[in-house]
């Protein structure tokens, strides 16, 4: 399955579709041998988050630019309501500290 990164540059289905086909729940983590192991298998998940927040940066910043061609807020809050709660349904308190902080980068401080 292709993941959201890749979705991004694939000519052969739109990204919105690839990206909403790539939205699956959590995976359970292997049984690992070794601290370096655990360690290899960390790192390269970090790298991929950090692809994964810069492209949903660059979306965010997309849909914001056509929201405010349309006259809209540069905010809105009801839909970032539902982010978050989602984020905390998932993962708890924390979960909601880190979609706001996702937020925060994506759409800068608040007004
Ligand atoms: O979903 C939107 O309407 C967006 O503008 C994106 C986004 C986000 O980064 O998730 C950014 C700003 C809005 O306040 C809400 C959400």
């Amino acid at each position: 399955m292709t993941n959201v990164v890749d979705a991004a540059s694939s000519a052969t289905t739109s990204p919105a579709a690839e990206a909403s086909e790539s939205a699956t729940p959590a995976t359970s983590a292997p049984t690992i041998a070794s601290i370096d192991e655990g360690r290899q298998l960390i790192d390269d998940i970090d790298i991929r988050i950090r692809a994964l927040v810069a492209t949903r940066k660059d979306l965010s910043a997309q849909v914001q630019a056509l929201r405010a061609a349309a006259g809209g807020p540069r905010v809105e809050h009801g839909r970032e309501n539902a982010i978050i709660t989602a984020w905390a349904d998932e993962l708890g308190p924390r979960g909601a500290e880190i979609a706001l902080a996702v937020l925060t980068l994506c759409r800068g401080n608040l007004p």
